[in-house]
């Protein structure tokens, strides 16, 4: 069975969630209308970019606003979201937050970015997360990402050694390291043999350019498609039965030693 799916790359007003919340429901629903598709994507922090200085005051308490546009959204149009992540206030905390809603516009699951990003302030400004990125949607196990996590191949591992098969990346990835994007989000899906559906940004801030370039990789490494630089809707269809097939002729899950994989130190 095949399922389509479009990432909405698009860019972000600098600070301004009003603004954004426009951008974002203009192009989710263009979207549904063209493309008719069973999951959206939206890119990394689409409510306030990276105004990291402002996010005390510009953050979402407890993802309030976000959660109801986005639940009506999904039900409405009978549509999955990976709603990307947004800057979630939770008291004195605010988390880059990724927000995933069903069909039926139910939240099935939060995950806050784990791996901080340094370069970029975010360890001043954010909390990290705790939670996995597992979760089910339409019956298919997928985990979400968020941008600075696909440098982790083991956090990424650990989801699909739990049954993960589609791997969701929301993003605001630079231009000048537009060649790591690509390598990295194709190495986790060929080492995975699982789709990697990744959603970038497009456009500038004050401090970066950044790469659009979303990916839709398939679990033999394929690119399966690319966006370009700009405001783009990339729409792709996966075949889940690949991954059974390239599993069973690269069994890697089985072959795998991870009593071995321990510190060499702390073993006798
Ligand atoms: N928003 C991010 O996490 C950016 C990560 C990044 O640019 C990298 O090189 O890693």
């Amino acid at each position: 069975m095949k399922h389509t799916i479009c990432c909405i790359q698009i860019d972000i007003a600098f600070g301004d969630p009003a603004e954004n919340k426009r951008r974002v429901s203009h192009a989710m629903e263009e979207a549904i209308k063209k493309e008719a598709p069973d999951f959206l994507i939206l890119p990394e922090l689409w409510n306030t970019g990276y105004d990291l200085t402002r996010l005390e005051t510009i953050a979402d308490e407890e993802g309030k606003d976000s959660k109801v546009f986005l639940s009506e959204l999904a039900k409405k149009n009978s549509v999955n979201l990976i709603a990307g992540s947004i800057a979630k206030k939770s008291g004195h905390k605010v988390t880059n937050t990724m927000l995933i809603f069903d069909r039926e516009g139910t939240l099935v699951h939060e995950y806050s970015k784990l791996h901080l990003f340094k370069l970029m302030n975010e360890h001043h400004y954010l909390t990290a997360g705790k939670e996995s990125g597992l979760f089910t949607l339409d019956g298919l196990n997928c985990a979400g990402f968020i941008c600075y996590d696909i440098r982790f191949p083991e956090w990424m591992r650990e989801h699909a050694s739990n049954g993960a098969e589609v791997l969701f990346v929301a993003a605001e990835w630079p231009l000048p390291r537009l060649q790591h994007w690509r390598s990295l989000l194709i190495a986790r899906a060929i080492e995975n043999q699982a789709f990697i559906v990744a959603c970038n940004r497009s456009g500038s801030d004050p401090h970066n350019q950044f790469a659009g370039h979303s990916l839709v990789i398939d679990p033999w490494g394929n690119v399966i498609a690319e966006a370009g630089e700009g405001e783009e809707v990339l729409r792709a269809e996966l075949d889940l039965s690949e991954i059974a097939a390239i599993r069973k002729q690269i069994p890697v899950f089985e072959d795998r030693r991870p009593e071995f994989y321990q510190s060499f130190v702390k073993r006798d």
